[in-house]
């Protein structure tokens, strides 16, 4: 195993310092110290933070490898500064046996860029019907901690009060997406004076608010863990609010698209801007920021959705929901919260980490720690190209856009797997 050497870099915004990485870990941090072997690599300049950790990633393999692989995921990963990834249920076959959570598992070792972990659906074939076999999951190779059926939302109650009383066994965590299906039939866009003058149908915000505020309930009398994939209004911010002060173990995630984009991107027709859940208004993007920064919002998770080019460039109503997040979330991060590096570590990495149950993964770079950070150039600039990304899609909302900061490199237990802004394998 090659040493490194890391020279006068800032760890999480404090003065600079040498940091060496031997035998997968953080072996010393302090003033000039000695190469020994190990080689240099000068970051001056750039800010070290524990390598981030997304709790919420679509790969796409098995069934849809055009649009996404586990490798490829891994790589866009890598390249936005992660080193562990949560990898969604809704393949193809859906990953809701031990088998495919395995497969899923293995191939993300084999890839070897970040560690994959695997989600494992919560209904057979997120059909909403019946509890898939989440013991066989948890006691897998891939040890599944989390359970959603994302893409659909567990609609039924009943299921999902069980969902919620079967993981507490093993301190699982049932990660909802909040919708109620019978308020967003048809709905394209979210409800309100644009989908009005568009003539688009609406999903309307109390869709996601409804279920937020009965999950916590169900949470709350099972004693168990909720998690609520992409909030999206100043309505679930409240309704979360309230549960978390009256003490509910629930978790959320905002993603970085409903931080900074609204619905009038609609207005463009261009179904890149079309997500589940729809990008919301301006009010609703102040109140997610603000529930960031005081916590009532825990993480910040991509939601990271491939698609290949048939299933987005075609008519808004046929396309696709979903955006691609991994290789612009931090940019994204740090456009919305300034180059707060604690509050980022805290909401990218320690957090994601610690409701993942990743033990290696959200500790801050130190001695004894295994080395898994992220040197990111916070001086940087650069305009996001959709055809230079390492996602197999091209779905970024972003292209164009000049946003904030640099991955200059990525080690995942003391092996680099981006060098120079570019992925190592
Ligand atoms: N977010 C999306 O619009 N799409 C996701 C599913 C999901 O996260 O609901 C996808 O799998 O493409
Ligand atoms: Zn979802
Ligand atoms: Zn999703």
């Amino acid at each position: 195993m090659t040493a490194y050497l890391i020279k006068g870099v800032s760890l999480l915004g404090a003065e600079p310092t040498d940091l060496l990485i031997r035998d997968g870990v953080v072996a010393e941090t302090g003033a000039d110290l000695a190469a020994d072997g190990a080689t240099v690599i000068d970051a001056a300049g750039l800010v070290a933070l524990p390598g981030l950790v997304d709790l919420h990633t679509h790969l796409r393999e098995p069934g849809r490898e055009d649009a996404e692989t586990v490798e490829s995921g891994s790589r866009a990963a890598a390249l936005g500064g992660y080193t562990a990834v949560c990898a969604m249920a809704n393949t193809s076959p859906v990953a809701d046996t031990a088998g495919v959570v395995e497969q899923v598992w293995r191939l993300g070792r084999e890839a070897g860029l970040v560690d994959v972990q695997p989600i494992g659906a919560v209904t057979v074939g997120l059909a909403g019907e019946r509890l898939a076999e989440l013991g066989a999951m948890a006691d897998s190779a891939a040890r599944v901690r989390i359970f959603s059926d994302d893409g659909h939302c567990v609609a039924d109650p009943r299921l999902m009060r069980r969902a919620l009383e079967y993981v507490k066994a093993f301190d699982g965590v049932i990660a909802q997406h909040a919708e109620e299906p019978r308020l967003t039939e048809g709905a394209q866009m979210h409800e309100g004076a644009v989908s009005t003058r568009l003539g688009l149908t609406g999903w309307p915000a109390v869709a996601e608010e409804a279920i937020i505020a009965r999950d916590v309930l169900l949470a709350e009398h099972v004693g168990s863990r909720l998690h609520v994939c992409h909030v999206s209004t100043a309505g679930s911010v409240e309704v979360l609010r309230q549960a978390k002060a009256r003490g509910v173990r629930v978790t959320a995630e905002v993603t970085p698209h409903h931080l900074l984009l609204t619905d009038v991107r609609a207005e463009t027709y261009d179904p890149v801007y079309k997500v589940n859940p729809p990008l919301r208004t301006d009010e609703d993007v102040t109140a997610l920021r603000a529930a960031l920064v005081d916590g009532v919002i825990d993480i910040v998770a991509t939601d990271h959705a491939p698609h290949a080019v048939e299933d987005k460039e075609c008519e808004w109503a046929y396309a696709r929901p979903g955006m691609l997040g991994l290789e612009t979330a931090l940019s994204i991060a740090l456009e919305v919260l300034g180059p707060r590096w604690d509050l980022i570590a805290e909401r990218m990495s320690r957090t994601p980490a610690r409701i993942a149950g990743l033990e290696s993964h959200g500790l801050d770079p130190a001695p004894g720690v295994p080395a898994n950070l992220t040197l990111v150039d916070p001086a940087a600039r650069r305009v996001v190209e959709p055809g230079e990304l390492a996602s197999l899609s091209r779905n970024t909302p972003y292209a164009g856009m000049s946003l904030p900061g640099r991955v200059v490199a990525t080690f995942l237990r003391g092996e680099p797997t981006v060098l120079d802004g570019k992925a190592v394998k």
